[in-house]
């Protein structure tokens, strides 16, 4: 059946919502962010540590070469040592091409090394999210979803497999200089140090800005990635109401936010990097006047203020790089909050440490004393004091109007949500004691909103058993009533039936999916409007099917259309949450009341 709530039009709000029990991340975490990403790049130690010793040698070549310079200088052009020319020359070329190597193995392996920290934290991601409890996806947008998983994580991926391992490596260089440069001369290097403070804090305002705007820039990413989800699986509709431009202009103004928040970002750090340019060339400016007046008055050789300017030189790459890293660095820090606040989210709906397992089931559905309403509706409770039995073997139908509660009933059984109060019980086993996925392999759901995935009739057919056999297969998809046509495709089960099952008609994919749940075999069956709006032919095959399907299993059967549930062992009109009449047909016909009354609506002119 169509569950109201889901059967939203597009673009049922819009903007973040709260992530049921997780934490926000918190502002500012960027060091929480390394170490967590770091933790992640720990499991891959080996790639690590030989990307840490590339860069320990390039730091100490790079710190190397100035001292040939200040040698070549100081030393050989005084003393005029022609016989070393060349062995300067092979040594300067030796360390260049070292260079080249070490830089070629770093990179390459500090991109793998990225790439496999990528690879584990999207999975980790994908495994938490489907771990999930179904409130979690009421209160959260699909395309907000896909785009946690795919961009945010891609962002990651720019901030382990480059930025840092760089990070790490301009730390390594810019302390060995400056602990070198103090060494050189201390009074050139305190004076250079103190346009840091300055810098620090700079770069602090501009962080926490970026930071802000990348967030926007990663939700209206999300946004878009929303509308396009929406739009796309629901282009029948767009089409039939000719709303493809109302669509395209709904989907501008959701870029345009993302482009706003990009030039914003852009603007930030236009201004961000020339203000440290500004302070790099005041360094600069501190050591060439300084050090041109401490080597007028002879208190400093024209080599060593060569050498400070080479050390300062490369010093300022790496703030420079750093000043550019800040990017990255922000960009990665919104996209980490929005994984941690799914990371941080975590289900409520999980097995009891003492849970059982449950092999067998009879199928005797107990509700006692139930009560349960949705998070966020208020106190609009669904079920208040509850009672109702399944009894094992039996079939056992709902009807009622429509929000009367049918469906949640159902969603109970299956343990998607959990009662507030009240306990239900399978073969006297308090749902809550049963481990969840012993209860689900025991359970077979039939609706109307028929799910297919993408793949082959086969594919679809074997989801709730992956080691079927053909013959297990054809088994389940003739009593489905689905062997003939499926045999009729031209690939036969293995045709592709397109997204949704777009390929095939309402009725062979109520029957495919019919299939599905025999070949799975459980023993307690819900079947959810199943047999609403289709043809009287496929109708009949369907009912013909379901009879085979609920032979000797326990089976709730949820119906709008009493010609449907007639045969039902027993029948329960609900109203607003509560039981009002129970019996068979007959018994209700008899008793005159709601069901009659429904009955009569449907069948105006029976003879009753
Ligand atoms: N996921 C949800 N979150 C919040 N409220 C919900 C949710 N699903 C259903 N509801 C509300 O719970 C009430 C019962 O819904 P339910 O789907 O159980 O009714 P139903 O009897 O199956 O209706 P129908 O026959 O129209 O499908 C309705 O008022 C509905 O709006």
């Amino acid at each position: 059946m169509a569950d109201p709530y889901r059967a939203h039009p597009f673009h049922a709000g819009g903007g973040m919502r709260k992530f049921g029990n997780g934490e926000k991340a918190k502002a500012g975490s960027i060091w929480t962010m390394l170490s967590r990403v770091f933790k992640h790049a720990r499991v891959q130690w080996r790639l690590l540590i030989l990307a840490i010793m590339c860069i320990i040698a390039i730091s100490l070549l790079e710190f190397a070469i100035p001292q040939l310079t200040r040698y070549t200088i100081d030393v050989l052009i005084p003393e005029k040592r022609y016989n070393q020319l060349v062995g300067l020359g092979v040594g300067l070329m030796g360390a260049a091409l070292l260079l080249g190597a070490l830089n070629y193995i770093s990179t390459s392996t500090t991109a793998s090394l990225g790439q496999r920290v990528i690879y584990d934290l999207r999975n980790d991601l994908y495994r938490h999210i489907n771990r999930l409890d179904l409130s979690f996806f009421d209160r959260n947008r699909t395309g907000d979803l896909m785009s946690r998983v795919t961009s945010d994580v891609g962002v990651l991926q720019q901030l382990i497999s480059s930025t840092m391992i760089q990070l790490v490596t301009d730390l390594f260089t810019f302390s060995a200089i400056t602990i070198y440069m103090l060494f050189l001369d201390w009074r050139l290097t305190v004076l250079l140090l103190a346009t840091f403070p300055v810098m620090i804090m700079t770069t602090r305002l501009f962080g926490k800005r970026i930071r802000r705007s990348f967030r926007t820039v990663q939700e209206s990413v999300a946004e878009v990635s929303d509308h396009l989800q929406n739009t796309l699986s629901g282009i029948r509709l767009i089409k039939s109401f000719a709303t493809e431009s109302l669509e395209s202009d709904r989907f501008a103004d959701r870029s345009k936010r993302n482009m706003e928040a990009n030039i914003r970002v852009t603007k930030l750090r236009a201004m961000y990097e020339p203000i440290i340019d500004l302070l790099n060339y005041l360094g600069l400016a501190i050591v060439l006047v300084f050090g041109a007046w401490l080597t007028m008055k002879g208190y400093m050789s024209v080599g060593t203020v060569v050498a400070v300017i080479a050390y300062l030189r490369l010093l300022q790459t790496p703030i420079r790089r750093f000043s550019r890293l800040i990017n990255t660095i922000q960009q990665s820090a919104a996209a980490y909050e929005r994984i941690s606040e799914i990371m941080n989210t975590e289900p409520e709906i999980v097995d009891a440490p003492d849970a059982i397992s449950l092999r067998k089931v009879r199928g005797q559905v107990e509700f006692r004393n139930v009560s349960f309403q949705y998070a966020g509706s208020g106190d609009q409770a669904v079920l208040e004091h509850f009672d109702l039995s399944l009894e094992a073997g039996k079939v056992t139908a709902l009807v009622g109007s429509s929000g009367s509660g049918k469906t949640t009933i159902a969603h109970l059984i299956a343990r998607f949500y959990e009662p507030q109060g009240g306990e239900i019980t399978l073969d006297g086993h308090p749902l809550r004691q049963v481990a969840i996925t012993s209860l689900r392999e025991r359970l077979g759901i039939v609706s109307q909103d028929i799910v297919l995935f993408n793949g082959s009739v086969k594919e679809n057919i074997s989801y709730g058993k992956q080691d079927a056999t053909d013959e297990e297969l054809m088994v389940a998809a003739r009593a489905a009533n689905a062997h003939d046509f499926i045999e009729a495709f031209p690939d036969g089960y293995e045709t592709a039936i397109g997204e949704r099952g777009v390929k095939l008609s309402g009725g062979q994919k109520q029957r495919i999916s019919i299939a599905r749940v025999i070949l799975k075999n459980p023993e307690l069956i819900i079947l959810d409007e199943a047999t609403a709006s289709l043809d009287t032919e496929s109708e009949h095959l369907i009912q013909e099917a379901l009879a085979k399907l609920l032979r000797g299993r326990t089976c709730l059967v949820i119906a709008h259309r009493l010609s449907t549930i007639q045969q039902a062992d027993s029948i329960h009109v609900l109203e607003r949450g509560t039981i009002v009449e129970s019996g068979t047909h007959e018994q209700l016909l008899r008793l005159n009341g709601r069901y009659r009354e429904l009955y009569e609506l449907q069948f105006p002119q029976a003879e009753v």
